[in-house]
């Protein structure tokens, strides 16, 4: 399942990242890719433990734990760091390819399961003509491209690439994360079950049924979540 998270970043979280981004000393982005994905990845990527990167992250991951659409659908356990990268002029693109299933993760030492990949963009549409990331499902192929601050959450097991940028610059930050439900089909049906239970909750309060069905989520949860 395919998500796409509307201003994950605000406005001045936004300016923020951006500012520290423009300072940047932007590295090959081979240096994180294993020796397929290097093949095909052409584009820039910022050096992992770079002050700027460091920065940057902090602010993103604040933004993430605060987002309960994220939390709902992630049910996130490990987020790996999240990373920044940009693709320009020859350095511009990034073939297909599927993500390693398992990432150390240098700050803290652990080791991150890739149950779902993440883009979040930070550039303006606008500002630059291609870079879609076309992301492989069993229902087809789904190009997304959205406004800086919305982010995509995608299946990790999902072939994907990001098309050729052929005028200006494309910016985002990707990472990955380990999900407490691992199995895309449990995860998608608590999160369509939260979404609808917020829905009634909204309309008609905590009525009994309301407060059973909520009950039913979290025994859903509590069964399948690993903590
Ligand atoms: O730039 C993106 O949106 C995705 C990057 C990507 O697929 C990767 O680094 O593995
Ligand atoms: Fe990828």
């Amino acid at each position: 399942m395919l998500i796409e998270i509307p201003q994950v970043l605000n406005a001045d979280e936004l300016s923020r990242v951006r500012g520290i981004l423009a300072d940047a000393a932007w590295a090959d982005g081979r240096i994180t890719a294993g020796s397929q994905s290097a093949q095909v990845k052409n584009n820039w990527q910022l050096p992992e433990q770079s002050s700027q990167s460091a920065a940057a992250r902090v602010i993103l991951l604040e933004a993430l734990n605060r987002n309960a659409l994220f939390l709902s659908a992630a049910l996130p356990k490990r987020i790996f760091p999240p990373l920044f990268n940009r693709y320009e002029g020859e350095h511009n693109t990034f073939g297909n390819h599927i993500d390693n299933a398992v990432r150390h993760c240098p700050v803290t030492g652990q080791r991150v399961r890739t149950d779902l990949s993440a883009t979040i963009f930070l550039a303006d549409p606008d500002n630059y003509d291609g870079g879609e990331l076309v992301i492989e499902d069993t229902y087809g192929q789904h190009a997304v491209k959205l406004a800086a601050g919305d982010m995509v959450l995608y299946p990790g097991s999902s072939l994907h690439r990001v098309e050729p940028v052929t005028r200006g610059a494309r910016v985002a930050s990707f990472f990955w994360l380990e999900s407490m439900v691992r199995e895309t089909e449990r995860r998608r049906l608590l999160f369509e079950m939260d979404m609808a239970i917020l829905q009634l909750r909204n309309t008609g309060g905590d009525s009994e049924p309301v407060v059973n069905l909520t009950g039913c989520y979290h025994n859903l949860l509590r069964m399948w979540a690993e903590v």
